[in-house]
């Protein structure tokens, strides 16, 4: 298989899946704390004016909960949730549209914002700063401009990529958060959390193991958990315990670090074929046979975090981790700076 195991990938796909298991409110979402903690008072502050709460950035990878944590703001403000996409609004007429049929306050969701057509992000401006609309009406010398009042609403936007954002765009946001891959703890809860909504007996060593191989992404877990329960189902095990979630797990190709096929053949293709880098994102991308943003915003980011490989102005750089989950030997020179042997040697 080439491309992304679709279980692994925090891609969103079946959405309806993971919607079973999506925490309803604040207080029942776990991990992203000082997020959270803001969000909170910025929706009290919001409520006890009785105005529209600022307008919120939602920036992070994958799969960490942009969408749902959209989703419990309405809620918590007690408004409708209306939700589109940026790749979905072709034209100024349809985000016109979206908008005008807003109430007082009500949250519009616009997911992949970063991917919003230049002419329809023009309209979107004066939207947000002035909840008005300018619109062009009819072509040629006929054209004439009016203008529309909004309800004064509250724009939650969610990005993977916030440097494709245009900085006009990334300025109008009063509320910019910043979303983290989540810690082993927080997965852990969250595991139990979802075995419990299942069904699904669960011990503190199998939630452990399922958490320590998520990716550090909550849609992650919760997949990985879904395909657990098959094995202990048919397993007749009264409980998950770690050795039928190792068992799953190495079956489903998660290894030890939560890295899937793809993440081990990015790392290898670098070791091999280019001495550990720096190679260019190009040139990884055409080795891979998989986009340059699928591999920037899917596969690197955990990477980067998990300090396995580097980014750096000549390219990607595999780290003496990555060398050494691989079992392979580093090149020379990478010994000698990142292990520090020229220190020992004297
Ligand atoms: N804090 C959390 N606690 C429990 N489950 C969570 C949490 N965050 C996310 N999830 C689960 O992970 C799934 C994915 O979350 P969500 O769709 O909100 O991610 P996203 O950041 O919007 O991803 P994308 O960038 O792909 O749109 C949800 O359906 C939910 O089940
Ligand atoms: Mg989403």
């Amino acid at each position: 298989m080439n491309g992304p195991n679709p279980i692994l990938t925090p891609e969103k796909r079946g959405e309806d899946l993971d919607s079973a298991l999506r925490p309803q409110s604040l207080d029942e979402f776990t991990g992203q704390a000082e997020a959270r903690a803001n969000l909170k008072i910025f929706i009290e502050a919001a409520k006890n004016r009785g105005d529209a709460l600022d307008h919120v950035l939602f920036v992070g990878p994958p799969g960490l909960g942009k969408t749902t944590l959209a989703q419990i703001m309405a809620k918590e403000l007690g408004v409708n949730f209306r939700s589109t996409s940026g790749p979905v609004i072709a034209k100024a007429g349809d985000l016109a549209a979206l908008l005008t049929n807003l109430e007082e306050r009500d949250v519009l969701f616009i997911d992949e914002i970063h991917r919003l057509n230049p002419a329809v992000e023009e309209i979107l401006y004066p939207a947000m700063e002035d909840f008005q609309l300018d619109l062009i009406i009819g072509e040629g010398p006929a054209a004439r401009s009016v203008k529309i009042d909004l309800s004064k609403f509250t724009l939650v936007a969610a990005t993977t990529r916030l440097g494709l954002l245009t900085n006009p765009l990334r300025d109008r946001f009063g509320i910019p958060v910043r979303l983290n891959f989540y810690t082993v703890d927080e997965l852990e809860l969250i595991v139990h959390r979802g075995a419990r909504l299942m069904g699904l007996g669960m011990t503190s060593e199998g939630a452990r193991e399922i958490a320590r191989r998520a990716r550090g992404t909550p849609r992650i877990a919760g997949r990985l958990l879904r395909r657990v329960r098959d094995f202990a189902e048919v397993a007749k095990a009264e409980a998950v315990t770690a050795e039928i979630a190792d068992m799953a797990l190495t079956r489903l190709d998660v290894d030890s670090m939560g890295f899937d096929q793809l993440d081990r053949r990015y790392l290898t293709m670098i070791a091999t074929n280019f001495g550990g880098g720096p190679v260019g994102i190009e040139t990884i991308s055409a080795g891979l046979s998989e986009p340059r943003d699928a591999i920037e915003d899917i596969i690197e980011p955990y990477l980067i975090q998990q300090g396995f490989i580097q980014r750096t102005p000549r390219g990607r750089v595999l780290t003496g981790n990555a060398w050494k989950h691989l079992g392979l030997n580093p090149p020379a020179n990478l010994v000698a700076t990142q292990f520090g042997l020229f220190q020992d040697e004297e």
